[in-house]
């Protein structure tokens, strides 16, 4: 069984038809990046997967579960997990203090307004086995706006995965980043234990090919080809629309 299976999804904005009829399924422990020129609606894709946004016809099941219509703070509960392409950390916070709330957020208790977070003795110790897989405990007290901006989307990853979620979807997880941290972040994300399946929109070619088992390519809304990475490579209506013709090389 799929552990990810997207049923003939369409998504509008008023007129603006961004995606039809797409259709994808991820297998168990698989690495998979959907690549597609600017505007594919790769990200709207993602936000109809995750609930942050309603679908207007088809479905979305997890482990053969229907879950689209669960909200989408729900949907970690049943292990799925997310980034953005924009930051979503607290920068007043240290990265120890973000890696707290986020799994606290994992946690179906709830917190008393009297006790601090850091006295909840699970968390704490959640917290440091985290830090120390990642080999991050001399950051941990580090206001998270004083980290570098590649330091910053790696630990937005990381809290992501702290849930250690059954999938974990991450939008575009280079952009914006020196080629020095891409190579660090694609390393990372080649590490990410195999228990977590991935879903990845990704523009950077090398980051693509480095960590996909399968790649679907959207253009325009639709699937153009779900296939292995020399299936990809080799299909001619992905180089023209793609690779050749002068278009973007950006997924
Ligand atoms: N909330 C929205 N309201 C109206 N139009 C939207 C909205 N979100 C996205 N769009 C439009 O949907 C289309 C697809 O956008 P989307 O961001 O999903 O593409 P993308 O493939 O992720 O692009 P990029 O690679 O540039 O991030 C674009 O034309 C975009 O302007």
């Amino acid at each position: 069984m799929s552990l990810l299976k997207v049923e003939n999804i369409s998504k509008s904005f008023n007129t603006l038809q961004v995606l039809q009829n797409v259709s994808l399924e991820v297998q168990p422990g698989e690495r998979h990046v959907i690549i597609g020129p600017n505007g594919a609606g790769k990200t709207t894709l993602f936000n109809c997967i995750t609930s942050h946004l309603p679908i207007n016809s088809g479905a979305v099941y997890l482990e053969g579960k229907e879950i689209s219509k669960i909200p989408s703070h729900h949907l970690v509960h049943l292990g799925m997990s997310r980034t953005f392409q924009k930051n979503n950390l607290f920068g007043n916070l240290t990265v120890e203090e973000n890696l707290h709330l986020a799994l606290a957020s994992t946690k179906p208790y709830k917190f008393q307004v009297f006790h601090a977070l850091s006295t909840y003795k699970d968390l704490r110790k959640e917290t440091n086995e985290i830090l120390e897989q990642w080999r991050i405990n001399d950051r941990k007290d580090i206001l998270v706006n004083n980290l570098s901006y590649g330091e910053q989307r790696l630990l937005e990853v990381l809290l992501a995965m702290a849930s250690k979620p059954k999938i974990l979807l991450l939008d575009e997880p280079t952009s914006g980043m020196s080629p020095a941290e891409t190579t660090q972040t694609s390393e990372m994300i080649q590490s990410l234990p195999r228990s977590t399946t991935l879903l990845v929109i990704e523009h950077d070619m090398e980051v693509v090919f480095a960590i996909a088992d399968r790649l679907t390519v959207l253009h325009h809304g639709e699937v153009i080809l779900s296939g292995t990475p020399e299936e990809i490579k080799n299909n001619e209506l992905v180089k023209e629309i793609y690779f050749g013709g002068g278009a973007k090389a950006h997924a």
